[in-house]
């Protein structure tokens, strides 16, 4: 993989994702150093081995540095279709993929990530090209502006009254972007926005899946030294509350089950947490493979070379600060089979 390196180190504000920084020999083994991503996390995006043409998926996508990452590594081919509950988050991702071109062929869309149930766009559906009458012009995508009609501005602003844009998901999948090659513009909303039906999935889903899923984010080291500033009650409430933890079980699990369902027959989905404990990761997965036949845990060949050490399960990987000097990840491998 060719990266290239886009951080202005002079303004670290740009590195949203933070960890500790990988070494001198980790960056020559894995071969990247961008938009501030450890290496850990640029090792969940390796694993995913992105080829030229796939249609990918992230499903945790916000703040961004892992799709922009992917969307890197897509270059002028496929798609990268990102989601995110946290709609401020996700605006920030939009705003890194413009700032650095890198969001052609990509949508963004605010939705629950367990439910969200868009396939890639499709090349048969029809293309309204040439002169298109007034009210069919509503209906289609036309190339995308940061200009939002009166209609939008007022449900912003609603959302920002009540405080619910931080909070909830719209009950439909909320498209904050698209870019010119994101092969939307000129179709039709109702073709493109039509949720998948049956297992559709199986024959024109996603080529790749990443679900970097929500965490405790435990094994981040930047992310638990905030709470000396933050405070032992925010330590209690955001990690070790036992409800908020029985709570990100299902949701992991949810999450990797219709990021699952989302792949097509033969493609590959990565299952990634900077959580250490074995309940977000290695239960997870044992719970996910119990309960779907068709998916297929992968040992990583490229791993072989990488500074981690195996998860509790074979064929999983994870990085800690000793074994890699890098912040923690988790990173399972999954392949559908066929039924
Ligand atoms: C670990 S972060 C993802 C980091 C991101 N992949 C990156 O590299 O910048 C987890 C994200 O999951 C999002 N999230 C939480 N619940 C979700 C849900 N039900 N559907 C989609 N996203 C969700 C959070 O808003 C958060 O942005």
């Amino acid at each position: 993989m060719a990266a290239r390196i886009l951080r202005d180190p002079a303004r670290s504000s740009d590195c949203r994702h933070q960890g500790l920084s990988a070494r001198e020999g980790e960056k020559e083994v894995m071969n990247f150093q961008i938009y501030g991503i450890d290496a850990a996390s640029g090792a969940a995006i390796l694993a995913l081995d992105v080829q030229p043409g796939d249609h990918v998926l992230d499903l945790c996508a916000a703040p961004g540095a892992k799709l922009c990452m992917l969307a890197d590594m897509l270059g002028s081919t496929g798609s990268l279709t990102g989601i995110d509950v946290a709609k401020h988050r996700l605006s920030a991702c939009r705003t890194m993929l413009q700032k650095y071109s890198l969001g052609d062929r990509t949508r963004l869309f605010v939705a629950d990530g367990t439910l969200f149930s868009i396939l890639p766009v499709n090349s048969n559906l029809r293309r309204m090209e040439g002169s298109i009458d007034l009210e069919e012009s509503g209906s289609t995508f036309s190339e995308w502006t940061s200009r939002r009609t009166w209609k939008d501005r007022q449900k912003a602003k609603k959302a920002n009254a009540t405080g619910s844009q931080h909070l909830l998901a719209p009950s439909e999948p909320e498209l904050i972007y698209y870019g010119k090659h994101s092969g939307l513009v000129g179709l039709r909303k109702s073709d493109v926005l039509c949720p998948a039906v049956n297992d559709e999935a199986c024959t024109s889903g996603y080529d790749k899946v990443l679900v970097d899923a929500e965490c405790t984010h435990d094994g981040s080291i930047k992310h638990i030294q905030k709470f000396e500033f933050w405070g032992w009650k925010t330590l209690d409430r955001r990690v070790l509350d036992a409800e908020r933890t029985d709570n990100l079980l299902q949701l992991q699990l949810n999450l990797l089950s219709n990021g699952f369902r989302l792949l097509k027959t033969g493609g590959s989905l990565v299952y990634s947490t900077c959580s250490l404990t074995v309940a977000q990761n290695e239960n997870v997965v044992q719970q996910f493979l119990s309960t779907q036949p068709s998916a297929d845990l992968r040992k990583l060949g490229l791993a072989n070379t990488w500074p981690c050490r195996s998860g509790g399960i074979p064929k999983t990987l994870r990085f800690d600060p000793v074994t890699s000097q890098t912040s923690g990840l988790f990173v399972a491998k999954f392949s559908k089979l066929s039924t």
